[in-house]
């Protein structure tokens, strides 16, 4: 049954929102944004104290046996999950406390203020509350910026139609505090490289020639506000995302809900001292299907507005991506390459229209399968 319905429909005029954020019924929540009482296991959390000790010895090659172990978890938490949570990650919890005020200060300026910066079709950065999931809305609004110094605009170029961030004059201080978070969660984000990279028997620095230069790594600012209807809404619908890693952190509140093998939706505990990591697509195509991109969604509530700040961590638009031929071995390969860069565009680009289908999908690419 779809929201056409005319019963569902009925019951649709009842309720006090846009029926552009009524999800059909099986995909809606299940579970509270703070239930975390399912049993059969939650996301695993991974100490990285060791690899502060011993400071780079995991980017020169040479592997210490407490790095090992670190390495050991994180391939077993990206074969059995997908995502895992990381402290003592070296990202100083005062810069994450100015961020986030500063974040909130944008949300709570009035919309004319935030569209001053909002994304336009040519500029896929800066503000934005309408995207589309799945094509439906998200209760959410966002503010995205470009990693890379190459999408910062150079005097002159104020009114340039390239890609670029676009920073708010209010408040002022956005700009800055974005930048130094940026710098703290792009070094996590490398470090995090290398341990997966080394998780797969490569070497640590395997795929870093994808991050020289500009790469289409961006942060995004989520903001949840309170919803009257949680029930029948998602921050985020399901989706997997496209990059290599995503390195987010959330704020006390909760939501993030993370499907695991068996199919259940679990919810991922926030921790005040830790960032949650996903693989995303890419590294699904890397690992020819050793690790997972795993679906995942946000609930929203009635209470408290929620903050969330991923990087995803994304390879150049060069990059094409192939199953990895140190990792195949003898196997087959499952995918055919792709290049990153149109892969990305033509995703983000479902995130503004109403498609009558879903996006692109590395499914697109694959080979080598009985059911293909
Ligand atoms: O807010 C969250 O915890 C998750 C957000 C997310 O999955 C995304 O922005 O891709
Ligand atoms: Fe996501």
């Amino acid at each position: 049954m779809g929201v056409e319905d005319p019963v569902v429909l009925e019951s649709l005029a009842n309720l006090s929102i846009d029926p552009a954020f009524v999800l059909d019924p099986e995909h809606r929540p299940t579970r509270k944004h703070n239930d975390y009482s399912i049993s059969g296991g939650h996301v695993p959390v991974i100490d990285l104290a060791p690899l502060r000790q011993e400071k780079s010895s995991a980017e020169e090659g040479k592997v210490e046996p407490a790095v090992e172990d670190i390495v050991t978890k994180v391939g077993q938490a990206c074969e059995e999950w997908g995502f895992f949570q990381v402290i003592n990650h070296g990202v100083s919890l005062e810069l994450l406390e100015e961020l986030q005020a500063t974040a909130k200060e944008f949300f709570d300026l009035p919309i004319e203020e935030k569209r001053k910066v909002r994304r336009t079709l040519n500029n896929g950065l800066g503000y934005y509350d309408t995207e589309l999931t799945k094509n439906k809305r998200d209760w959410k609004e966002v503010f995205d910026f470009a990693v890379s110094k190459e999408f910062e605009l150079h005097e002159g170029e104020e009114n340039s139609s390239k890609t670029h961030n676009q920073w708010p004059s209010n408040p002022s201080r956005l700009r800055e505090v974005c930048q130094k978070w940026s710098e703290a969660v792009e070094r996590l984000a490398l470090q995090l490289l290398g341990l997966i990279s080394l998780s797969l028997g490569l070497p640590a620095t395997h795929f870093h020639q994808h991050w020289h230069g500009a790469h289409m790594s961006a942060i995004r600012l989520n903001y949840y506000p309170v919803c009257p209807h949680p029930d029948v809404v998602l921050g985020v619908s399901r989706h997997k995302d496209p990059g290599a890693l995503t390195v987010l952190v959330q704020d006390e509140v909760g939501g993030l809900e993370v499907r695991r093998k068996d199919g259940q939706w679990v919810g991922v505990q926030p921790r005040r001292d830790a960032f949650v990591i996903n693989v995303g697509d890419a590294f699904q195509v890397w690992s020819n299907d050793k690790y997972q991109s795993i679906e995942h969604r946000v609930v929203v509530n009635e209470n408290k507005d929620r903050f969330s700040f991923p990087l995803f961590f994304n390879p150049s638009a060069q990059t094409d991506v192939a199953p990895v031929p140190e990792i195949l071995g003898q196997e087959l390969p499952l995918y055919g390459p792709y290049n990153f860069g149109h892969f990305l565009a033509t995703r983000s680009s479902g995130n503004y229209t109403l498609l009558g289908k879903e996006n692109i999908q590395i499914s697109d690419f694959a080979i080598n399968r009985d059911s293909t």
